[in-house]
């Protein structure tokens, strides 16, 4: 049994503008308890456009909620238009900030060379990455998903050091599987992140190894999370549309479809 504590993200991708955001967190703030967040880390990811109202919330009432940013850039400061920073993240008192999900990926032409300069910002600004990593369709069917996956981890975490990596959250987030309906079953993420933590074994040393948090992500719901979560090397889950409902999500949290309340 692993002693590292379960995190539940909500990625919001571009959903929800500002005032829905703060009703929405409104609501998860009203039904997790101080029980939910002793036994899991919960952080959502809105846009960049609501991170101001969602610090503003958790601030003024101590939320335990952890939020972040969906991406941010290689570069410091300057002239990179339409670019948000690490350190404008960090002074919105971001925790975490996903690198290299497949959106991003596939639609911005994002490389594992991008994704780790991204990852060597994060650390830079003292923000904790979500590092996604994941293999499309055809990759799975050939049967070279770990392969692939181990490659995108290799990339990503080229010269970033020990005590940087111990922290960071490696997402497996199997493309098919975003959005589609279509978990992938519990032995299929199994595979993959029980993979990732022996490569990082390999890279870092078990001690360093056995304090990475692997989630699961795609197509996660109340209903499919328990068996997801009952695998040793899964440690929580980064979840989309389920996660724009705070009902849905909050049962996510408690691992299992079950009443909230
Ligand atoms: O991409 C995802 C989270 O980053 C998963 O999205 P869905 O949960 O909507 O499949």
């Amino acid at each position: 049994m692993s002693n590292r504590t379960p995190i539940m993200a909500g990625n919001w991708k571009m959903n929800l503008n500002h005032l829905e955001a703060i009703a929405h967190v409104q609501k998860l703030a009203f039904a997790l308890t101080d029980k939910d967040y002793e036994a899991v880390e919960v952080a959502v990811l809105p846009p960049f456009t609501d991170l101001r109202s969602v610090q503003t919330l958790v601030d003024g009432d101590k939320l335990k909620i952890k939020y972040g940013a969906q991406d941010l850039s290689a570069h410091e400061s300057g002239a990179y238009t339409g670019e948000i920073s690490g350190a404008m993240l960090a002074k919105l008192k971001c925790a975490f900030v996903v690198i290299g999900h497949s959106e991003r990926r596939q639609y911005h032409g994002e490389d594992d060379a991008l994704v780790n300069a991204k990852v060597k910002a994060a650390y830079q600004h003292g923000l904790t990455p979500i590092l996604c990593v994941g293999e499309g369709l055809d990759v799975r069917r050939a049967g070279n998903q770990v392969a692939h996956t181990l490659a995108q981890v290799d990339g990503a975490l080229k010269d970033i050091p020990a005590d940087q990596v111990r922290s960071i959250v490696i997402a497996y987030e199997p493309v098919w599987a975003i959005g589609t309906g279509e978990v992938a079953t519990p032995a299929d993420a199994q595979e993959v992140c029980g993979a990732i933590r022996g490569r990082l074994v390999e890279l870092y040393g078990q001690e360093v190894a056995d304090e990475v948090r692997i989630q699961y992500g795609g197509s996660v719901k109340s209903g499919n999370i328990a068996a997801i979560m009952a695998q040793p090397d899964v440690d929580g889950a980064l979840v989309g549309g389920a996660s724009l409902d705070a009902e849905e999500f909050v049962k996510i949290v408690r691992f299992a479809d079950q009443a909230v309340g």
